[in-house]
């Protein structure tokens, strides 16, 4: 079983063309180093999870994970929630996040009900959902796909049922952006990156994570039907939304 976790240096040598970033084999390796060093406030969101889930969700109702790569949302709800509190259902594209989440949670959660499935979140045919938790995927979808994708899981949201949506985030005033951006790099080297790493992996994401203002996704998510949205969540230019479906 390979439930080794490394220390994040994919982009710690010069390489003379940086490829599009991937998550493939030797990022799930260092993933739980990565986006902890990567995303700030990523373990606060995750605590709060637990938190949301057991004011919002019906009792025993089914949660999505989607974009779950190691099941860091499923592990978080399973050390809040009881096991007939939910039934988790983590969806991945990637084989090798799904294998290691699959293998983390079987071993982590035996007495939960944890599922992976290696799917498209773009395709996947949804049932009703109490809550759905999408942690920074929806900005590796291609713009032109986000408004469907937000449209069919307020349809899979059971009446009351709950979205939350974490994101990196840019600002439309350019200044401030630049700011944000300046402080997210200072954060970043506070963490143990260089220079470089910092460099090429802003090249290597270049086009593959586009983000949205946060005012761009309010209103997305107003636009796909959602009675209220809050932004409960920023450090930087990283954020995290909640949805309510109403009630009817
Ligand atoms: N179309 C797609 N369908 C399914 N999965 C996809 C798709 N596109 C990308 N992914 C998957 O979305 C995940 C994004 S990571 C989420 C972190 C996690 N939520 C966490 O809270 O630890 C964020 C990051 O690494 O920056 C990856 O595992 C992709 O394989
Ligand atoms: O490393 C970066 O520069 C990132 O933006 C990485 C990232 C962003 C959001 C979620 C996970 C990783």
């Amino acid at each position: 079983m390979s439930d080794a976790s490394y220390r994040d240096a994919i982009f710690s040598t010069p390489l003379d063309r940086v490829a599009r970033f991937s998550f493939d084999e030797r990022v799930v390796a260092c993933f739980p180093d990565m986006i902890r060093r990567s995303v700030p406030g990523y373990g606060q969101i995750l605590g709060m999870l637990g938190l949301i889930a057991a004011r919002h969700l019906r009792h025993g109702a089914r949660v999505y994970d989607l974009g779950c790569s190691l099941g860091a949302t499923g592990l978080a709800l399973a050390g809040t929630l009881s096991p007939a509190a939910f039934r988790y259902i983590g969806v991945d594209l990637s084989p090798a996040m799904v294998a290691r989440a699959r293998e983390t949670l079987t071993e982590e959660c035996p007495d939960h009900a944890m599922e992976v499935i290696e799917g498209d979140i773009r395709t996947l045919e949804y049932a009703p959902a109490g809550m759905i938790v999408l942690n920074f995927t929806l900005q590796f979808l291609a713009p032109e796909d986000r408004d469907a994708v937000i449209q069919r899981l307020y349809q899979a949201l059971e009446p009351g049922g709950v979205l939350v949506l974490s994101e990196k985030v840019k600002a439309a005033d350019e200044q401030e952006n630049a700011w944000l951006v300046e402080r997210y790099h200072d954060f970043k080297r506070a963490n143990g990156y260089s220079e470089m790493e910092i460099s090429q992996k802003r090249t290597a994401l270049e086009n593959v994570l586009i983000p949205d203002t946060l005012e761009g996704h309010h209103e997305r998510l107003a636009r796909a039907g959602f009675a209220r949205i809050h932004t409960w969540f920023q450090f930087l230019n990283f954020a995290s939304l909640i949805a309510f479906k109403d009630c009817r």
